[in-house]
């Protein structure tokens, strides 16, 4: 989780990859029209992400009934949009990526052919609520090379077995 920029679809790539588990992107989980919303600059609403919510937690029952591990990138921005995710699982952990406003607009100026337009940072940022202890969080700074973000997550998660 973390606002747009913030790095989770290069994040939970390599992370992915470093765990020999499958990356999922919840971008991919959007009807048109909400990309359409923010391609077009305007912030999404409630209810246009509950049901882009709902489907990701399908998504995540799905995966573990078939008993696949993954990372999943998704804002998932308030604790009520990470309470639909994650529903009580105890197999599902979140990983909250932190960086400063100054950082994530640069990474954001700099990046190419994504339909997320920089302007729309602000708004995230005034969304976004940190998760609580209560939610286990695993936090860690994005002010680091992505293969150090990755080590940090990995010794946090602290995975007894695959
Ligand atoms: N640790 C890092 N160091 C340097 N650049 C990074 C790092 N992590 C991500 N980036 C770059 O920052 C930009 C934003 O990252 P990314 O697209 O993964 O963010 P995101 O949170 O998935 O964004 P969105 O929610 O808008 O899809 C990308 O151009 C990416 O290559
Ligand atoms: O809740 C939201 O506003 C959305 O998830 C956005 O965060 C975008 O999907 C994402 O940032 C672009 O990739």
């Amino acid at each position: 989780m973390g606002v747009s920029g913030s790095g989770k679809s290069t994040i939970a790539d390599h992370l992915a990859k470093r765990l020999g588990w499958r990356y999922e992107d919840g971008d991919r989980f959007h009807p048109p029209a909400n990309v359409a919303k923010m391609s077009a600059g305007h912030p999404l609403t409630d209810e246009d992400r509950w049901p882009w919510l709902k489907a990701i937690a399908d998504e995540i029952d799905r995966l573990a009934a078939s008993d696949e591990r993954a990372v999943i990138a998704c804002s998932a921005l308030k604790r009520a949009y990470r309470d639909i995710l994650v529903h009580g699982r105890e197999d599902v952990r979140i990983v909250f990526l932190q960086g400063t406003q100054e950082l994530i607009a640069q990474r954001l100026a700099a990046r190419k052919g994504h339909f997320m337009p920089p302007g729309l940072l602000a708004s995230q940022l005034r969304t976004l609520e940190p998760p609580g202890s209560d939610e286990r969080p695993i936090k860690v700074s994005i002010d680091t090379p992505v293969e150090a973000i990755v080590d940090d997550i990995v010794s946090q998660l602290n995975l007894v077995s695959q």
